[in-house]
């Protein structure tokens, strides 16, 4: 079990996807390792996706890096061998969605005020094509074509209606249930599911490694313009006056 802990709400900063790229390098390797249950260590939130910090008013070698750094934890999630089940145990934004989409099975708390989506029209940014190709692979280009270009985020018993989770449970039988799923997925041989997920994935995860370079070009060009520099700027001033 891999349990987020980066308060306040577990926001993708550089460091936490450097650790969690090593984290689930680690487990690939480890031949005893079959499945991993990613889960938050803090209640109400699962993760509140990039950290925004990261990509505001920094340089160019900053955004490269840490774009490198978002690349890299997506391309070790969706291609593990690994089973891997998100728990998804509060709000899950943006990238924590990604991280929940690129799991095998989700399973999220039965909490209507936890929700979770590709909101990142809503912050004036663009989601990019292989956050796109994974979300599509889950739901389907109809659902995801709506869903992105209005940046919603589901409340939990929405998103199971759309098949953006696959099951809700109740909060305190939410890591019993994922380790039942997980047994249940491990009850197969390893090398007829590895193969059938690699199948399964296998274009959506060549076709970054193909346009890596181009994909970090892409992103520092864009997340360097000051319109958009300024959507986020109001995000996070938004973000913080909602507190007070
Ligand atoms: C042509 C172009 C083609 C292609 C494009 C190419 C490239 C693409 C370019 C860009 C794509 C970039 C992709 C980004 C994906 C993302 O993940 S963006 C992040 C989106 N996340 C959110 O919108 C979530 C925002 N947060 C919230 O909604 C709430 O905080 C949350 C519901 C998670 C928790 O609520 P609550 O418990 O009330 O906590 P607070 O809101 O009070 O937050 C506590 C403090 O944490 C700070 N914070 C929250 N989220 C973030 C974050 N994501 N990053 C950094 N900091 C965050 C918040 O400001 C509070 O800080 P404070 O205590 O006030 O200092």
């Amino acid at each position: 079990m891999m349990k987020f802990k980066s308060p306040p709400v577990n926001s993708l900063s550089l460091d936490f996807l450097t650790e969690f790229s090593i984290s689930l390098e680690k487990l690939e390797n480890d031949r005893a390792c079959r499945g991993v249950i990613i889960t938050s260590a803090i209640p109400k939130i699962f993760s509140s996706g990039l950290d925004i910090t990261e990509m505001c008013g920094k340089s160019v070698e900053h955004y490269a890096e840490f774009w490198r750094a978002v690349q890299e934890m997506w391309l070790r999630l969706y291609g593990s061998n690994m089973v891997t089940v998100a728990a998804v145990n509060g709000a899950s934004p943006a990238g924590g969605c990604l991280i929940a989409l690129s799991c095998d099975y989700r399973i999220m708390a039965e909490n209507p005020k936890f929700s979770i989506g590709l909101n990142e029209a809503q912050l004036g940014i663009v989601a990019p094509f292989w956050f796109k190709d994974t979300f599509v692979n889950v739901v389907g280009q109809r659902i995801a074509e709506r869903a992105l270009q209005l940046g919603s985020l589901y409340p939990a018993p929405e998103a199971l209606k759309l098949g953006l989770v696959d099951e809700l449970v109740p909060e305190e039988k939410l890591l019993e249930k994922a380790s039942a799923v997980m047994a249940q997925w491990l009850a197969l041989p390893d090398h007829a599911r590895q193969i059938t997920k690699s199948m399964m994935r296998k274009a959506v995860l060549d076709r970054l490694v193909a346009h890596r370079e181009e994909d970090i070009k892409y992103f520092i060009n864009f997340i360097s313009k000051e319109s958009i520099q300024k959507s986020l700027r109001m995000y996070m001033e938004m973000l913080k006056k909602k507190k007070s």
